[in-house]
């Protein structure tokens, strides 16, 4: 997936926007009397080549600001822009279609499928064209990369562990060669060594493919591998030095 290199007229040289640009974002959820705010003002850039983590307290705001980045739903007040264009103006289900994979904590897989099958129609949702062989040798490849082998992955997803259905969101959303990966908790469920071959992948998106990762976590340890490390406090995001 490329990113648009230009924005606004075909004549424009300035500098190219950053990959995802939140301006003023705040949200607030409906509730009683002016309900909860819980994102205040917000201005950020998130950059290609680099793997972000966001830390903060349970309850912080952080799958909020999440689903904001990953075009699930829309700020009460501010921007969300990629590479220089409103997510609204864009729409949301062509930005996640196209340009940006969220893995959930619930993981949201499709539970009529396969492994196979959840990675394999998310790449044909998001066009992608595999370099070599077909895109069930590139799902193939990418299931094996988080340690999920043929007979798991021609399983039906609700007979995976918890941790193995956590491997098959890691691979459907690498899987989409998208700029932007988002993931909520991508290690919760997994062993030590695993968790660190999966922090692995992100890794290589970032540094080696100029992809832009975004993981929310707990774990200090997947922090410390990150490349920026952000925190989410009182709705304020930000960055320790
Ligand atoms: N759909 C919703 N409607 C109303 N309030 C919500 C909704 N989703 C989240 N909240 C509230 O917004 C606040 C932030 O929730 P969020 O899930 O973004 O936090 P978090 O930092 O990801 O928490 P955790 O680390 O526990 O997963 C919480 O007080 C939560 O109760």
């Amino acid at each position: 997936m490329t990113t648009p290199k230009t924005t606004g007229s075909p004549a424009s040289t300035g500098p190219r926007p950053p990959l995802l640009r939140l301006d003023g974002v705040s949200h607030t959820y409906p509730g009683p009397r002016r309900g909860t705010t819980v994102l205040k003002d917000i201005d950020h850039s998130f950059e290609r080549g680099v793997f972000y983590s966001i830390l903060g307290p349970s309850g912080s705001g952080k799958t909020t600001l999440l689903s904001l980045a990953g075009g699930l739903d829309s700020p009460t007040r501010g921007t969300v822009r990629f590479a220089g264009r409103d997510l609204t103006e864009l729409g949301l289900g062509r930005y996640r279609n196209r340009h940006a994979a969220t893995i959930f904590q619930q993981h949201n897989l499709l539970t009529y499928m396969t492994a196979l099958q959840n990675v394999t129609a998310a790449m044909e949702i998001t066009r992608v064209r595999p370099a070599t062989g077909s895109r069930r040798a590139r799902a193939l490849e990418v299931l094996e990369q988080v340690g999920l082998d043929r007979e798991t992955a021609g399983r039906n997803v609700l007979r995976l562990s918890g941790g193995q259905q956590q491997r098959v969101a890691v691979a459907r959303a690498v899987a989409c060669e998208v700029d932007l990966l988002f993931a909520d908790e991508p290690t919760g469920n997994l062993d030590e060594d695993t968790a660190e071959g999966v922090i692995d992948i992100f890794r290589a998106l970032a540094h080696e493919q100029d992809r832009c990762v975004v993981v929310v976590t707990h774990s200090q340890r997947l922090a410390a591998r990150s490349d920026r490390v952000l925190t989410l406090r009182r709705g304020r995001l930000t960055e320790r030095s």
